[in-house]
C-alpha cells in the first residue's frame, strides 16, 4: 500500500509487526508471531475488521517467522509494498541518538553492541536481514531504544568504575523503552494541554521489561536501566538492582560463572523467581488466592517503583506528571495504588474509582487539580516508530 511503512518489532521469541501510513494515519494491518523456537507456534494477522487470519505451526527461527508473516499478508491482505521497513533495534550504544537509514555500516554497528544487548540486537539484526532481502529496493530504518536516553547528563550516565573501563571499553548508563517514553511523554503533554518543553516527568514503563525514567522537558535526565536491560526495576524475569558483587560471591561459594549468573539475573530473576511466574496477571492471581511468595514479589517489586518515583522526584525536583504505561502500568490499577502509597505529602495521590475503572484510554488517575498528575497512557511503540522512520525518509525533523 502505497505510504505505509512496515513497522517489525522482533522480540526474543516474538515478533510484531504492523503497517502504518503516518500522514495519513493509516494502521490498516498488524500482527504477532509467538513462540518462535518453541514447538507450538501462533501467528495472528489482522487485516481490517476481517476475521483473523491465524496460523499455527512451528516457527523454528525468526527468519521463519517473517516468512509466515509476508505469508499472512500475501494470504489475508493488504498487499504488501512499504515505502520503508522500520526496525526496532534494542541497542544502539554512544552511537545513534536518532533513528537513521539502514547500510552496511550501520549493520557493523548493531552487531558490535551486540554483547551489550545479547538478548535483543542479533534478533533485531535477523529482522533487517530479511525485510532487506524481501525488499531489496526499499529504505530499511533503525530506531533505537537507547536513543533518547542519550540525553543524560555525564552525572548520570557515568558510573564509579575504573577510567579504562569507561574510555576504553565505554562502560556508562544507556538506558531503554526510549521510544515508548518519547511517545508517552508527548501524549502526556496533550493530555495536560501543555508544552513538553515546561513539564517534569516521570515515566514508569512497566511491561515484560520495567523501567523508570525522568524527564525534564522532553528530555531525559535519569532512567533506571543501565549499561544493560537488567538494571533498576523489578521485571517479569529480570531481577533489577542487585549488589554488584553478587555474582563474585555466587562464583566464589558456588562455583557459578559470570556468563550463567548474568543469565540467571535476566532470565530466571523478578517475578518469575519470587512468584513462580514472570507474568503480572498470575502472580496477581496467585496472591488473591493467598500465595505467600506471591504478596512478597509483588511488595518488593512496587517497593521498588517507589523508591526511583522518590529518587527521581528529587532530582527533577518539581514534577508535574507520573506516567503509568507498558502492560502492567496500562493494566494493573492495583500495582499503581501500591507504588504510589503514602506518597501524598509529595502531591502524589491517586482518585480510587478512575484508577480502577477499566479503560484502554489515555486518562488521569488523579484527583483533578492534583499537584502531580497520574495518568495511565497506553504506549504505541509501533506508531512512535513509524513516525520516526516516515520523518527520516521524508527530511523533517523528529
Ligand atoms: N489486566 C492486566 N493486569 C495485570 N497485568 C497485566 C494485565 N494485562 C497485561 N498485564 C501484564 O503486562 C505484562 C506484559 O506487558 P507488555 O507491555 O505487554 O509486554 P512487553 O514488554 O513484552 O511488550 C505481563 O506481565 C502481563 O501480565
Ligand atoms: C529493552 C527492553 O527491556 O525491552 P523489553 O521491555 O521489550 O524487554
Ligand atoms: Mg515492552
Amino acid at each position: 500500500m502505497a505510504g505505509h511503512i512496515l513497522v517489525l518489532n522482533t522480540g526474543s521469541s516474538s515478533i510484531k509487526y504492523e503497517l502504518v501510513d503516518v500522514a495519513g494515519r493509516d494502521r490498516p494491518a498488524r500482527g504477532l508471531v509467538e513462540r518462535i523456537g518453541e514447538e507450538r507456534g501462533r501467528l495472528v494477522h489482522h487485516h481490517g475488521d476481517a476475521p483473523p487470519y491465524v496460523a499455527e505451526r512451528p516457527f523454528p527461527d525468526h527468519g521463519e517467522g517473517l516468512a509466515a508473516m509476508l505469508a499472512a499478508f500475501a494470504e489475508a491482505g493488504p498487499a504488501l509494498d512499504p515505502v520503508a521497513v522500520a526496525h526496532r533495534v534494542v541497542h544502539g550504544g554512544a552511537r545513534f541518538g536518532r533513528a537513521v537509514l539502514v547500510d552496511d555500516g550501520v549493520i557493523a554497528a548493531i552487531e558490535e553492541l551486540a554483547p551489550l544487548a545479547p538478548l535483543h540486537n542479533p534478533i533485531n539484526l535477523a529482522g533487517i536481514r530479511v525485510a532487506r532481502a524481501a525488499f531489496p529496493s526499499v529504505p530499511q530504518v533503525a530506531v533505537f531504544d537507547t536513543a533518547f536516553q542519550l540525553s543524560l547528563p555525564p552525572e548520570a550516565y557515568t558510573y564509579a568504575v575504573p577510567r579504562d573501563w569507561r574510555e576504553r571499553l565505554g562502560v556508562r548508563r544507556f538506558g531503554f523503552h526510549g521510544t515508548s517514553c518519547a511517545y508517552v511523554s508527548r501524549r502526556a503533554a496533550a493530555l495536560l494541554g501543555r508544552d513538553l518543553a515546561e513539564l517534569n516527568l516521570i515515566v514508569l514503563h512497566l511491561g515484560n521489561g520495567a523501567s523508570a525514567t525522568a524527564i525534564a522537558g522532553g528530555r531525559s535526565i535519569d532512567t533506571s536501566m543501565g549499561l544493560t536491560p537488567l538494571e533498576g526495576l523489578v521485571m517479569g524475569t529480570r531481577s533489577g538492582d542487585v549488589d554488584p558483587a553478587l555474582p563474585g560471591y555466587l562464583a566464589r561459594v558456588d562455583g557459578l560463572d559470570a556468563e550463567s549468573a548474568e543469565d540467571a539475573l535476566g532470565h530466571a530473576g523478578g517475578l518469575l523467581a519470587l512468584a513462580g511466574s514472570g507474568d503480572m496477571r498470575e502472580v496477581r492471581a496467585r496472591a488473591a488466592n493467598g500465595d505467600e511468595d506471591a504478596r512478597l514479589a509483588l511488595a518488593v517489586y512496587t517497593r521498588r517503583i517507589r523508591k526511583y518515583v522518590g529518587a527521581y522526584y528529587a532530582l527533577l525536583g518539581r514534577l508535574d506528571a507520573i506516567i503509568f504505561t507498558g502492560g502492567v502500568g496500562e493494566n494493573d490499577p492495583q500495582t499503581r495504588t501500591e507504588a504510589l502509597n503514602n506518597l501524598g505529602r509529595l502531591g502524589i495521590t491517586l482518585d480510587p474509582a478512575r484508577n480502577d475503572a477499566t479503560s484502554q484510554d489515555e486518562r488521569a488517575v488523579s484527583p483533578d487539580g492534583s499537584e502531580v498528575a497520574v495518568l495511565v497512557i497506553p504506549t504505541d511503540e509501533e506508531w512512535e516508530i513509524a513516525r520516526q522512520a516516515h520523518a527520516l525518509i521524508n527530511g523533517e525533523q523528529p
